[in-house]
């Protein structure tokens, strides 16, 4: 006999999360999350931790994507009304980027919002059921994913600052529809989870009914294969977590190639996996990780290898492997900005994610005038007086700056002669006329916390005007 779904069950399903300050209910006003909605109303008094009013709140996004999204978003308004549940609803403006799925942005700004949302310890929970779970497990075997897509959807993970959990997964939609009758709620369909030119709708309508024609309980034990991978895959993840440990590189947040070349393929895969993962990038899918493992370790020893998906890059230099988000298109070598400093704090913004030069301290003697120009790495510095001048490209290469960042450092000049590499490195100019110095500071650009190093303050010697 199948189960039949009670507030009862869903309060089993959330008390292993202990007195959480405030459940947030992703209410997108369809059967599943008004189940969840109504169910956790009747817990209020029944969950543990404080019965303070405001403790269960609603998110209903609306994507704008149907003529009637407005209209749902009203009707979430006036259920929440009737349940007194405090509603948080947002509007989304910013359309998908050209090329961008239109199911993927809704859901990549849906989960912003939601992330937003959560203080620490809070819960968001979700409706997904069970249909959704073996859905998901059949639409990643065709995608031809290993044990971590086949694990399909967790009951709790990570959000923000809280966990995203999905206490429904255990019961079946029809399941959810009983209690939906008994209770006489009210809900509303979206027209688009029936166009089967969505890979998922397709599976629901077409697939599904013949495979439970076939299997009856087929939905339940797709789910509990889905469980079987996840064990399988928490324990992947154990065991490449030692093995990460062992392969970290001396800079913070990199891999040492060779040690990692020495490990099997399939521990290497899982070990670069959980590395990326630690660094707040989405894995990629096989090919990707291929690439990765096969393309890096290969180039050429003067080569500088990238291999990048979206939001993500994985660079090799000196021996060790770096994840990094892409930096924007260096600035043009043509632009120069001028910067004058007038013998008070000075900070001059660089271009928008190049953040800012600061002069923390100024000489206040006459003013100064420099040039911050980037890219122009012909030109020569001595970076201390015992030492002989240099060209750019050895200064860097001993300050241990990748290839790939020489072009985003902003290099002060005055005229045609090079003072400093921001964050690097001063240069030692003799023969300045009416010689100041001062103290340089670049920050607030926006790959600052891959480069904590370039932080660093210069004193730097400039000319200052006669
Ligand atoms: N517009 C929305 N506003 C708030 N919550 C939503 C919205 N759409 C979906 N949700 C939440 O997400 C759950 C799953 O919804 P749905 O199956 O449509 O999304 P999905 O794209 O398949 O899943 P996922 O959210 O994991 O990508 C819903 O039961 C609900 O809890």
């Amino acid at each position: 006999m199948k189960a039949s779904f009670t507030p009862q069950a869903l309060l089993t399903r959330l008390a292993p999360f202990g007195a959480v300050p405030r459940y947030w209910v992703a209410y997108s006003g369809g059967l599943d999350s008004s189940v969840l909605l109504h169910a956790l109303i009747q817990l209020r008094p029944h969950l543990p931790g404080t019965a303070a009013p405001d403790r269960i709140q609603a998110v209903h996004i609306d994507h704008g994507l149907h003529p009637d999204s407005a209209a749902w978003s009203e009707h979430c308004a006036a259920q929440c009304a009737a349940l007194a549940v405090p509603l948080h609803r947002e509007h989304l403006t910013t359309p998908p980027a050209a090329g961008e799925s239109i199911e993927a942005w809704a859901r990549a700004a849906r989960y912003a919002v939601f992330q937003r949302l959560l203080a620490p310890s809070d819960l968001l929970l979700t409706a997904h059921q069970r249909d959704d779970q073996a859905e998901t497990l059949l639409l990643a075997l065709l995608r031809g994913s290993g044990p971590h897509g086949l694990a399909a959807m967790p009951v709790a993970a990570p959000l923000g600052a809280g966990q995203l959990v999905r206490p429904l997964l255990d019961f079946d939609r029809h399941t959810l529809a009983d209690y939906a009758a008994q209770q006489g709620l009210d809900w509303r369909d979206d027209p688009s989870n029936a166009h089967t030119a969505f890979d998922r709708n397709y599976l629901r309508h077409q697939i599904m009914p013949l495979l439970r024609a076939r299997w009856p309980a087929a939905t339940a034990t797709l789910a509990r294969s889905a469980r079987h991978c996840a064990e399988a895959a928490d324990w992947i993840d154990q065991q490449a977590d030692l093995a990460l440990a062992e392969v970290r590189g001396m800079s913070p947040g990199t891999l040492t190639l060779t040690p990692l070349t020495q490990l099997d393929r399939p521990v290497r895969k899982a070990v670069v996996r959980r590395w990326l993962m630690e660094r707040g990038f989405r894995p990629p899918e096989m090919p990707m990780l291929d690439r990765v493992l096969d393309e890096l370790p290969a180039a050429r020893p003067d080569a500088n290898p990238c291999v990048t998906w979206t939001g993500c890059e994985v660079r090799r230099y000196r021996g060790a492997l770096f994840a990094l988000a892409p930096l924007p298109r260096p600035p043009s070598p043509e632009l120069s900005l001028t910067w004058q400093i007038d013998g008070t704090a000075s900070v001059l913004e660089l271009p928008p994610g190049y953040g800012r030069l600061e002069c923390v301290h100024c000489p206040d003697a006459a003013p100064i005038l420099m040039q911050i120009r980037f890219g122009q790495l012909g030109h020569g510095c001595r970076t201390s007086a015992k030492r002989p001048r240099h060209s750019l490209k050895q200064c860097l290469q001993t300050a241990g700056i990748p290839v790939w960042l020489r072009a985003h450092l902003p290099l002060l000049f005055q005229d045609e002669q090079l003072l400093a590499v921001a964050g690097v490195s001063a240069c030692q100019n003799a023969n300045i006329a009416h010689p100041a110095r001062l103290t340089l500071r670049w920050s607030g650009f926006d790959w600052e916390t891959d480069w904590p190093q370039l932080g660093q303050v210069l004193e730097v010697t400039v000319r200052t005007q006669p």
